[in-house]
């Protein structure tokens, strides 16, 4: 029997994933008031425009454009709208008088994170945001709690549904990245600016909440370095597949030993490519892996739905319930753990292995002298493959393991080698 009083939930933005949790609060609400032990009573669902048509069908009586008044009078505000603003202010508002605020949106914890952290912090209250990172997958409350007691040294995965769905479906079905991207937009995984799918940004958010939480420090959006798939041309999901190897865009958190001993954070989102037998050529569609190096715990791995309505809604519900049991049981909200305060890696150390395409002209020497120009860099060739075609070749030089700071120059000077007419592609290549 429920003894406490409803708690008042606001929930922001009827999209995708709002109208989920809408639905689903509503359909199970004698479920969830069990397991609470109080009424999740939605107040009030904050929305663009009352009268739009939506997939989902909601109670009219519930729908409001002002949001700031239904914000005010809330236990928990649920923020679904995406973007900055005005979800930072209205979440602001909503710590200052007391709420607890549970968030999908990964671009404000990752560019903003600090500041609701602290404004929590004043009065006691919690930003949950389970359904940031990997959707429907619990990866923030094992990093925040499960595996606070380790030390955590790689986070490292597939973090965005959409553009897995991209390539995937480019490497199984020979799809476009446009057209591959307009099926992710209606089956609700894209991002309402799908740039920050396709170029990487999104990654990137939730690489810095990740290396964040890992490491306990905080990595500003900024330092991490950042590309997305817009550069991903069919010749290289073919040059993949001809090797045995699929495309994927990963983000990769890890704690490295700097030169002077110091353990640093190094958090980076770019494509990869990798053998068709590694576990993350396995990640189809818009579903996400996440694999967490432990130095107790070893190797975990975290799979699962990554993206999309309902799916989402379930992380969402989660933090909700979780929340909502803090109200009844009282004690303050969880504080933020950025105690380790490590420095940050420069990108340019990076280690890895490249896959250089180079289209070269077919004359003596071309393949010594372009061996040559990487020794020079200190980059060493592993492999080589060239295949001639009238009076240009194409040349695809594997590295051994090189520093970005190394390659980069290589691809400076190969651009003024006169040999080389193109550089077609650069991948990275992950074993
Ligand atoms: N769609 C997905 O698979 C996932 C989404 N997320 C995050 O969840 C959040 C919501 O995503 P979706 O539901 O996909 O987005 P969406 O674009 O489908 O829904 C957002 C809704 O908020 C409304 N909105 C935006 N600004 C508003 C304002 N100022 N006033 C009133 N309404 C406003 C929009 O009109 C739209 O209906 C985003 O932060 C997104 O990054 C996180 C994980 C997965
Ligand atoms: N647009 C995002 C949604 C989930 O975070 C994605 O595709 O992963
Ligand atoms: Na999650």
């Amino acid at each position: 029997m429920n003894h406490y009083r409803s708690l008042r939930i606001a929930l922001l933005g009827a999209g995708s994933v709002g109208s989920q949790v809408a639905r689903l609060l509503i359909e199970q609400q004698h479920e969830l008031a069990a397991r609470v032990g109080a009424p999740l009573e939605l107040v009030g669902i904050g929305v663009r425009d009352v009268d739009a048509k939506r997939d989902v069908e909601l109670p009219r009586e519930l729908l409001t454009d002002d949001l700031e008044t239904l914000v005010a009078g809330a236990d928990i505000v649920v923020e679904l709208l995406g973007g900055i603003e005005p979800a930072r202010t209205l979440l602001l508002e909503a710590l200052a008088a007391g709420a607890d605020v549970v968030t999908a949106n990964k671009a404000l914890v990752a560019a903003h994170g600090p500041e609701l952290f602290e404004a929590a912090a004043v009065v006691g209250a919690h930003v949950a945001y389970e359904a940031a990172v990997g959707g429907a997958i619990p990866i923030i409350r094992p990093l925040e709690q499960s595996l606070a007691g380790d030390r955590v040294t790689r986070v490292m995965g597939i973090v965005n549904g959409t553009t897995n769905f991209i390539l995937d479906r480019m490497h199984t079905e020979g799809s476009s990245l446009e057209d591959a991207l307009a099926t992710a937009t209606a089956l609700g995984y894209a991002e309402a600016d799908p740039t920050a799918d396709i170029e990487g940004f999104d990654a990137a958010s939730k690489a810095t909440i990740l290396a964040s939480l890992a490491f306990h420090t905080e990595v500003p959006a900024d330092q991490v370095h950042r590309e997305g798939i817009t550069g991903v041309t069919d010749a290289m999901v073919q040059q993949a597949e001809r090797g045995g190897r699929v495309l994927k865009l990963v983000a990769i958190c890890e704690r490295v030993a700097g030169e002077d001993g110091a353990d640093r954070v190094s958090a980076r989102v770019h494509p990869v490519s990798l053998p068709g037998t590694h576990p993350l050529a396995a990640v189809h569609e818009a579903m996400n892996a996440i694999f967490v190096t432990a130095e107790s715990a070893g190797d975990l791995m975290f799979y699962g739905a990554g993206a999309g309505g309902p799916e989402t809604a379930s992380a969402v519900l989660g933090d909700l319930v979780s929340m909502a049991r803090r109200h009844v049981a009282g004690g303050p909200g969880m504080p933020v753990s950025t105690h380790a305060n490590l420095g940050l890696a420069p990108f340019a150390d990076v280690l890895a292995r490249h896959e250089l395409a180079l289209t070269v002209a077919d004359r003596p020497g071309v393949l010594a002298r372009i061996a040559g120009l990487l020794s020079e860099h200190g980059v060493s060739v592993e492999s080589v493959r060239q295949d001639p075609s009238d009076g240009s070749a194409s040349l695809v030089l594997g590295t051994h393991t090189a520093s970005e700071g190394r390659i980069a120059s290589v691809l400076e000077a190969l651009e003024q080698q006169d040999d080389v007419e193109r550089i077609d592609s650069v991948i990275r290549l992950i074993d």
